[in-house]
């Protein structure tokens, strides 16, 4: 089996934002000017302790003026203030703004291209969750919380040289006490949160899984009798995931450590200062300058303290995104740097390619194909189908005719083998010339919401209302569309009209012919047709395959009567022809 690249249920956590940065290319400008922003905004804050004892001396030394400058200064910080934090707010939101939503594009077009291989070995609800909630949880982030992280860094940072610049020995008693307790802390709040916050991720997107499956497969749990079955499942993962998340709340309890290094810091510093004063080594405005700026660092570590759960929350979640962007990253992107890895083989993606002939020879050449590891589907099958043959494949229940028409249309390149058409491998066609020869109509064609007309034209190009009803009317079909309730603009999907597995072959079939493809491949809808559906389609696939190639997989016997060269596949083999 071809290598398969898979999300990791618990991605590497280490270096994220270092690897996050280059997604940032594009907003890099804005990203350092808030930032400039930001610190300046700090520093008016930083700013305040230090004018203050600087104040305080003055009154010592009866400098009256000094201390009327000292008051000054203080309200010019306190407009300043309020001016700078508002404006590095606005950018902040701004820029962080613009990144979530190049990083919700970046992910749409990247699972647009994933291969369909990918897309089905992953659980849906977890994938689902990577493109949804996680960037939606991101940009809450960046809204909410972002402009306090940097504040409250900022704050921590500036204060520190500040200090350092009123008394280095003050302040590296400071340092001493304060600095390793802090670094002890924060390890053990990172040994424990790291796999805790990631194992709440992971459950919650296996809670999404199971919930997605039973919105999917609800009526086959409630008529099977498995809905028991189900609730048992949910109710096991909810557990798992409330357990994880007591988890994670539990290690966050580790953070309030920080408070006992916060009392021990003022006394070792009130202790010391009231010697040095005595001293006359340093004076009393230097001791307030510490005393109110150590309460300002307490300050910023206990809000820091309050944010650590939202920031780790939003590092896992970024590092599940990181690890989506750069699974899905094929090899044709540039990636944002060295640390993305390339893995699955990107198929059909080429941007440019060679350019094929309106009708020529499909070939499949020794094609070998397994969904999992050694349990081959498809055994090296070959076959030659020329233009304007009609050919149908038989066989029973899982002998590959679905796999194969898959790789013949391109949406699963062969674990060994090729399938060419007019002389050319699919590997190495664009997506769009791929398209434009080969179109697949799969059992089951999918609904989007909205109308016919938008379902109908689900094609490169999208079509006009007059292309697409001229396409009707060229198949035949203009009396079942004028039969729905508002003909083309009937709402068709959930909660709307519902149409039949034949209906949903007709729109799939109008697609095909709004393409006008080489090679047409055609999987027959197993349930039963109504005897309407069942002619419409006949009419339709007769009007439409005209000089084109069509494989048809037959899963009814008038089909298979009807057509000239069937081939009976058994357990991924031609068995025989004829
Ligand atoms: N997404 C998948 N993951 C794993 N195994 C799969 C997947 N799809 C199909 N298979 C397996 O591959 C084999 C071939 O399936 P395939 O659907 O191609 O058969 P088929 O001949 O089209 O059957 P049917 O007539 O029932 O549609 C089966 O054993 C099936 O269980």
């Amino acid at each position: 089996m071809a290598e398969q690249a898979r999300l990791s249920a618990s991605p590497d956590q280490r270096a994220v934002l270092r690897r996050a940065w280059p997604h940032l290319r594009t907003q890099r400008r804005g990203v350092l000017a808030a930032l400039a922003l930001s610190v300046a905004a700090t520093a008016t804050t930083v700013a305040v302790p230090a004018v203050i004892g600087a104040g305080v001396d003055r009154l010592l030394d009866g400098d009256r003026a000094g201390l009327m400058t000292a008051v000054a200064v203080l309200t010019a910080l306190a407009l300043l203030r309020l001016l700078l934090f508002r404006q590095s707010e606005i950018r902040l939101t701004t820029v962080g703004e613009r990144v979530v939503r190049e990083l919700r594009d970046l992910v749409v077009e990247r699972l647009s291209r994933a291969p369909l291989r990918f897309l089905e070995a992953q659980p849906s609800g977890d994938l689902l969750r990577r493109a949804t909630t996680e960037i939606a949880d991101l940009a809450n982030f960046v809204r909410a919380q972002l402009p306090d992280v940097l504040t409250v860094a900022g704050q921590l940072l500036l204060t520190t040289i500040v200090l350092f610049g009123y008394s280095p020995l003050l302040a590296s008693a400071l340092l001493v006490v304060f600095v390793p307790a802090i670094i002890v802390v924060l390890r053990l709040f990172k040994k424990a949160a790291d796999p805790a916050f990631a194992a709440e991720a992971a459950a919650a997107g296996r809670v999404a899984t199971t919930y997605r499956e039973l919105v999917q497969s609800h009526e086959m749990l409630r008529t099977g009798g498995g809905t028991d079955f189900w609730r048992t499942r949910f109710l096991r993962d909810g557990e798992r995931r409330y357990r994880a998340a007591r988890r994670s709340q539990r290690s966050l309890s580790l953070i309030s450590l920080a408070r006992v290094v916060q009392g021990a810091t003022t006394a070792v510093l009130l202790l010391l200062g009231g010697r040095l004063v005595a001293e006359g080594r340093v004076s009393v405005g230097t001791v307030v300058v510490f005393v109110l700026a150590t309460r300002q660092l307490f300050d910023s570590a206990a809000q820091a303290s309050n944010l650590v759960g939202q920031v780790k929350l939003t590092l896992v979640g970024l590092a599940r995104l990181l690890d989506l962007l750069a699974t899905t990253a094929s090899r044709e992107d540039p990636g944002p740097g060295p640390s993305v890895v390339v893995p699955p083989r990107g198929p059909y993606t080429g941007r440019s390619g060679p350019l094929t002939a309106a009708r020529g020879v499909l070939d499949i050449r020794a094609v070998r194909y397994s969904y999992l590891s050694g349990r081959e589907v498809l055994h090296g099958l070959s076959l030659r189908v020329e233009p304007g043959e009609r050919l149908g494949l038989a066989g029973p229940t899982g002998a590959g005719k679905t796999t194969l028409a898959k790789l013949v249309t391109g949406l699963y390149t062969p674990d060994s083998g090729s399938v060419h058409y007019d002389g050319r491998d699919l590997r190495e066609l664009s997506a769009a010339e791929l398209r434009r020869r080969v179109v697949l109509v799969p059992q089951r064609v999918h609904l989007i919401d909205g109308s016919l007309l938008d379902n109908l034209g689900l094609v490169p190009g999208t079509p006009d209302e007059k292309r697409i009803a001229a396409a009707v009317a060229r198949l035949d079909l203009e009396d079942w569309t004028r039969g729905l309730p508002d003909g083309l603009r009937t709402r068709v999907g959930r909660g709307a009209e519902a149409l039949s597995a034949g209906e949903l072959q007709l729109i799939g079939l109008v697609r095909a012919a709004l393409v006008d493809p080489a090679v047409l491949v055609l999987d027959e809808a197993t349930a039963d047709l109504d005897p309407d559906t069942a002619r419409r389609l006949e009419i339709a696939v007769d009007t439409l395959r005209a000089d084109r190639t069509l494989i048809v997989i037959a899963h009814r016997e008038s089909t298979i009567e009807r057509l000239p060269r069937v081939v009976r596949l058994d357990d991924g083999m031609v068995l025989a022809e004829g």
